[in-house]
């Protein structure tokens, strides 16, 4: 049987982890041994380490040079890193760990094609790794990395590796993530990261660096690979993802119509629609549904800073052009027909509360989902999640709340002041992700995943309009 492959391209990955398990020394190790940093920079780093006494180069410094910038006040929560090797190029979100951590690890996780859970080899699965996992089983990262780090100061033994490594898959069983990969690393010294060690000769699985070479991205089919695991089906072929595959989305971000009385008359009435292909492949001559207004025409063209296509896949910026003369505006979603949107008045979701202040029901709430902003109510809230997951599941470990406090994981019922295009996360990992806004202070307070069916409310609680 063929498994799915594809060219890898760009990778976008997260890290989380708790205060020191070694988040920081990790990414500077990834970049010291792809060659992604200066030797001048490598040599200021070298040399403060020195000066602090240091035996080895402590590669957190690359990293928490960058961050002391960003603790000067400025409200940037997660900074955005690049760097390649000569098989792919990556987007790293650095998520600091120590403050709001939830809340850095959901803003980075929630565009991520992987996650690296940081373990410190000496304590094992805490508190911590299970919110983590949680949190990637809530946004469905399709790809999820258990670094256990600080092998070293185990002496490379295998026991204790084998112990969480199996602790971890139980936990992630549990959540439903099957796409947990463990890897003993030690991030100061250099085993497993982006090198095989020969300390570790009970371990025969790539390094961090081998799965993040060769995982495939979001845009290149993980979703499809995402929706065939949910399907049952553990080694999808390209034929299952693509069967598993749903329509086509594109938000509008802009509506491109230029009326300058200088261009030539075919370019003056050009009508487009602009935006990011957020999910499945758009063709030519497609038919098209529009939202919130339900008017149906056809994909007339597609086109590009580089030329027209024949056909768009998620993650391409581009611009559509339709057959009729329907009203589209920005914040509108279209899709393909066969598998339309659905606009909604109400909706259960997981929420991820990411603030201070706790959230109960009558709470009135900004629902920010593509660039749509629409004012809610909040109706019920179903249960808080105990992250321990005493009931053996994600769902059956909800435990009945009547509010959410500070990084709870919760379930609550939505209503909205104007329908709109919510949809399963479980099918759409775009247009079923919204962030949620206070409306007093333009804070981001939650994020958030709809759900077609909410836990322990029986079949009756599907997504209703
Ligand atoms: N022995 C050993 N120490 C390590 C390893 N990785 C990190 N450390 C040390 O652990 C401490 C914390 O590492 P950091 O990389 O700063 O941890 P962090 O998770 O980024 O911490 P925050 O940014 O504060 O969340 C530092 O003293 C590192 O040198 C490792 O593999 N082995």
């Amino acid at each position: 049987m063929d498994t799915l492959t594809t060219t890898p391209s760009l990778l976008r990955f997260a890290t989380a982890g708790s205060v020191d398990d070694g988040k920081s020394t990790l990414v500077g190790r990834l970049l010291h041994d792809t060659k992604s940093i200066l030797a001048d920079a490598y040599e200021a780093v070298a040399r403060v380490s020195r000066e602090r006494g240091g035996e080895t180069v402590d590669l957190a410094l690359l990293t928490d040079g960058l961050r002391a910038e960003r603790e000067q006040g400025i409200t940037i929560d997660v900074a955005y890193r690049y760097f390649s090797t000569p098989r792919r190029t990556f987007i790293l979100a650095d998520c600091p760990g120590h403050v709001q951590y939830t809340r850095n690890t959901v803003t980075g996780a929630s565009t991520a094609d992987a996650l690296i859970v940081l373990v410190d080899a000496r304590y094992g699965v805490v508190e911590q790794t299970r919110r983590h996992l949680a949190v990637a089983a809530l946004l469905r990262v399709p790809h999820v990395i258990v670094a256990v780090n600080k092998i070293d100061l185990l002496d490379y033994a295998a026991g204790p590796y084998r112990s969480i490594a199996q602790h971890v898959q139980s936990h992630a069983e549990a959540l439903g993530l099957t796409n947990v990969i463990t890897v003993p690393v030690s991030a100061l010294v250099g085993d497993n990261v982006a090198v095989r060690s020969e300390r570790t000769p009970w371990y025969d699985g790539p390094t961090v660096l081998e799965i993040l070479e060769t995982v495939p991205s979001i845009d290149e089919g993980a979703d499809a690979i995402a929706a065939a695991h949910r399907r049952g089906i553990a080694h999808p072929t390209a034929a299952d993802a693509e069967a598993a595959q749903v329509g086509w989305r594109l938000p509008v971000q802009l509506v491109l119509r230029p009326q300058d009385a200088a261009l030539s008359p075919e370019y003056r009435e050009y009508r487009g629609y602009a935006g990011q292909v957020a999910e499945g492949t758009i063709r030519v001559g497609d038919d098209v549904v529009v939202q919130p207004s339900g008017r149906r025409t056809t994909v007339a063209g597609i086109d590009t800073a580089t030329g027209p296509l024949d056909e768009a896949h998620a993650g391409q910026s581009i611009a559509i052009r339709l057959a009729d003369d329907v009203d589209v505006a920005r914040g509108d979603l279209l899709s393909s027909a066969s598998d339309a949107l659905q606009p909604r008045r109400t909706f259960h979701a997981h929420v991820a509360w990411l603030t201070d202040r706790p959230l109960r029901v009558r709470d009135r709430v900004l629902v920010q989902h593509g660039s749509a902003l629409v004012q809610a109510m909040v109706v019920a809230i179903d249960g808080v999640l105990d992250i321990a997951l005493p009931g053996g599941t994600l769902d059956a470990s909800i435990k009945p709340g009547h509010e959410l406090l500070l990084n709870d994981i919760g379930v609550v019922e939505l209503q909205l002041a104007q329908p709109l295009a919510v949809e399963d996360y479980g099918r759409h990992r775009r247009t079923g992700a919204f962030v949620l806004i206070d409306p007093q202070d333009g804070s981001t307070v939650a994020a958030g995943t709809a759900r077609a069916q909410a836990p322990g409310l029986g079949e009756d609680a599907y997504l209703s309009i």
